[in-house]
């Protein structure tokens, strides 16, 4: 589960990323969260991670709250961030054995779970070449793989499709839904509407660093009428639209 209260970022620049942002996930939930290019969807995300403070709010997951609990939330979390960039120098099986040291990942289950995750993402025959020597797609499947390895409960991952082949990306979407079946929580960003679509349980989309809407499918188009989520988005996002509204509220 993903609580966020008040989130608010400031950026040194004074820039305000993140606007008094509230939304839970539940446990069981497969969440998208969309938005226009500088939104605040990463810095969102790299505040429920721990990778920046909040200017205000608190976060929890799973009910630790990564201020004060930062350590429970990062063993109950798998992070994928929103560009690949690994240690070149290492082999991909180096890197992700690293990984499993840091999370104390047994040997055993280590093994196994490197095993399903390999052959899942068609990486088993590459995984012993130096990182440097991968393609974008490679390298974004070994932070996923990493991400993965020690079975975290709550899955928060910024464009994970990007990069990826057809296949791979059908893998993970697969694997997106699977977790959330058994009651664990995904939380997701994307560009693509079409996956947020066919996907998500609910979609949250930020702009201008505001939640603008959240819920499921049929609530954002508020039992109107069938449209997609590419026509809402483009509605909800929409400068002049949005102005528009404000001012009649006024
Ligand atoms: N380190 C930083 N310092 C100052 N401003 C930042 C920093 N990182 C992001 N921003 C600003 O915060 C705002 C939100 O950026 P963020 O990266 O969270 O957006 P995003 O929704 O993830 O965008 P995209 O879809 O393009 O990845 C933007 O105005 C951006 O310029």
């Amino acid at each position: 589960m993903i609580e966020l209260t008040g989130v608010t970022k400031i950026y040194r620049s004074g820039v305000k990323a993140v606007d008094n942002l509230s939304l839970t996930v539940q446990s069981g939930e497969l969440f998208g969260f969309i938005g226009p290019n500088g939104a605040g969807k990463s810095t969102t995300i790299k505040m429920m991670v721990g990778l920046l403070e909040p200017t205000s709010g608190s976060i929890k997951i799973d009910g630790y709250d990564i201020r004060t609990q930062p350590l429970e939330v990062k063993k109950s979390i798998a992070y994928v961030p929103d560009n690949p960039d690994i240690y070149e120098k290492l082999t991909g099986i180096e890197y992700l054995n690293f990984i499993a040291d840091v999370y104390d990942v047994p040997s055993h289950l280590r093994q196994e779970r490197l095993n399903y995750l390999l052959d899942a993402f068609d990486m088993t025959n590459a995984i012993g070449g130096l990182i440097e020597g991968y393609s974008h797609g490679m390298r974004q499947k070994t932070v996923l793989i990493g991400a993965l390895l020690h079975n975290p409960s709550v899955w928060i991952l910024d464009e994970p499709m990007v990069g990826l082949d057809p296949r791979s990306a059908f893998q993970l979407k697969k694997m997106m839904r699977e977790h959330c079946d058994q009651g664990h929580t995904v939380f997701f960003s994307t560009h693509v509407l079409e996956v947020a679509e066919r996907l998500c349980d609910r979609i949250g989309i930020i702009d201008r660093g505001r939640l603008v809407a959240c819920g499921t499918l049929e609530e954002l188009r508020h039992g109107q009428r069938n449209e997609s989520l590419e026509e809402l988005f483009l509605q909800l996002t929409d400068e002049e639209t949005v102005q528009g509204a404000q001012s009649e509220q006024q």
